[in-house]
């Protein structure tokens, strides 16, 4: 069952010395009590969303508009099903629903004109059927122009080239509100943030988080699957809901950005870990014990750095713990780690050779929290990331992958 919550306000996603510095925890991970340390979840949901009418638009038309900024593999594919939702809801939603897509050439033709034409990504989201309301655009700003919801779905690398563009006055719609479906953090010394904050300061809009076990293709199938939405108001959480939940696709409300948030980037370090494993060629056992632990510091971590956050966003949703063991056993990180073990290449070479234009996420992150716990000097409580780190970036035995 797919469901909204109340949410109610809460913390910003960003983690820094000056706000924190006065907590100096010297705990080893295996005494952070993690239930304890985090705060509790609502208690109460609201009636079903159906019943509930959409907050209204900030556009003259009074309808809401869609962007969805990013058009690779997940991009095409959360498109797909909000496209096909707005379809058949005209009063609430302008029917258009504009894609960002970066300019390439295939076959000899425009990325846009072939999507346009065939309705299908051939590049990124091959033999998919793409409904006709969803229209490629390759200039950026022509994307967003106009939109009152706006999806932002890059891989995390890119964001800020795309948010420059969107600094000029009048490109954002006053009154617009953002969802990120980007895994990975941002790391700056001391301090670290979520996308979902880093649009909400650049853009002055409120961000929602969206991520949960969603490997992109199956989605795009329609097998189902759950999603999580962190949203900051109640009014974000009915329209995101409104926009991306579908039969197959259903999607789960929490009033936890940073939890949502830190879940999807963190995963990926684990899952970095899972895929040294099966390149080690050790079976299920170790696979799961990585599992566990890795779940066990991703909430630590974000208990540690962003103290708002709801245990139970790791423990009960989607974003949590089924993300983790969707990844772990069939995503593209744990895939180009195994190839790491096997065969000793440069992580350029494996990400070109086995994603094909498609982008590895985990090993940015691994280095970007390596750094972070680095500089704020509590590595010893995160042994797993650690040792994730140091096998992925300065040659350390994978066996050392289980001295933590
Ligand atoms: N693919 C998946 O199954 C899922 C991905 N995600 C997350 O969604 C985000 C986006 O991932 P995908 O859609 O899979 O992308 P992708 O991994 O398929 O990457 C291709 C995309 O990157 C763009 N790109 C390549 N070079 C670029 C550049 N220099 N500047 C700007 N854009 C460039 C391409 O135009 C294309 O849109 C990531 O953070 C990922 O972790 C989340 C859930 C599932
Ligand atoms: O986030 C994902 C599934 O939820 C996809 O993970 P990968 O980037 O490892 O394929």
């Amino acid at each position: 069952m797919s469901n909204i919550i109340a949410p109610t306000p809460q913390r910003p996603g960003v983690s820094s010395v000056s706000s924190s510095s006065s907590v100096q925890l010297e705990d080893k991970m295996s005494n952070v009590n993690i239930s304890s340390t985090f705060t509790t979840p609502a208690a109460t949901r609201p009636p079903s969303p159906l019943a509930s009418p959409l907050p209204t638009s900030p556009l003259a038309s009074g309808k809401h508009k869609v962007a969805i900024v990013g058009s690779g593999s997940w991009g095409t594919a959360l498109a797909k099903i909000a496209a096909e939702n707005i379809a058949s809801r005209p009063d609430e939603f302008e029917s258009e629903v504009r894609m960002w897509v970066r300019e390439k050439q295939v076959h000899g033709r425009n990325l846009t004109e072939v999507i346009n034409t065939t309705h299908m990504n051939e590049r990124y989201l091959p033999d998919i059927k793409l409904p006709k309301n969803l229209k490629a655009v390759g200039n950026l700003k022509k994307v967003v122009e106009g939109a009152s919801l706006i999806v932002f779905v890059t891989p995390h690398q890119f964001l800020h080239t795309v948010l420059y563009e969107f600094k000029a006055p009048g490109v954002i719609t006053p009154g617009a509100r953002a969802v990120s479906a980007i895994k990975g953090v941002e790391v700056n010394g001391t301090d670290i943030s979520t996308f979902a904050s880093l649009i909400e300061s650049k853009l002055d809009i409120p961000c929602s988080a969206l991520s949960g076990a969603n490997v992109a293709l199956e989605v795009a199938r329609e097998q189902f699957c759950e999603t999580t939405i962190g949203c900051p108001t109640h009014d974000d959480s009915l329209l995101w809901h409104a926009v991306f939940n579908a039969k197959k696709f259903q999607v789960q409300t929490v009033e936890d950005v940073s939890g949502v948030s830190l879940a999807g980037a963190l995963k990926n370090v684990v899952a970095l870990a899972a895929g040294f494993v099966d390149g080690m060629k050790l079976g299920g056992n170790t696979k799961a014990a990585i599992i566990r632990i890795g779940l066990k510091e991703m909430a630590a971590f974000t208990a540690e750095f962003f103290p708002g956050s709801q245990a139970s966003t790791f423990t009960n949703e989607s974003a949590g713990v089924a993300d983790l063991i969707t990844t772990c056993t069939g995503g593209r990180n744990a895939k180009c780690a195994k190839d790491f073990i096997r065969t000793g290449r440069p992580w350029e070479a494996i990400e070109r050779d086995l994603l094909k234009g498609q982008k590895l996420q985990g090993t940015a992150t691994a280095e970007e929290v390596y750094n972070f716990l680095v500089t704020r000097k509590r590595t010893h409580s995160y042994p797993l990331f650690v040792q994730t780190y140091k096998i992925a970036f300065e040659n350390l035995d994978p066996e050392q992958l289980f001295e933590l």
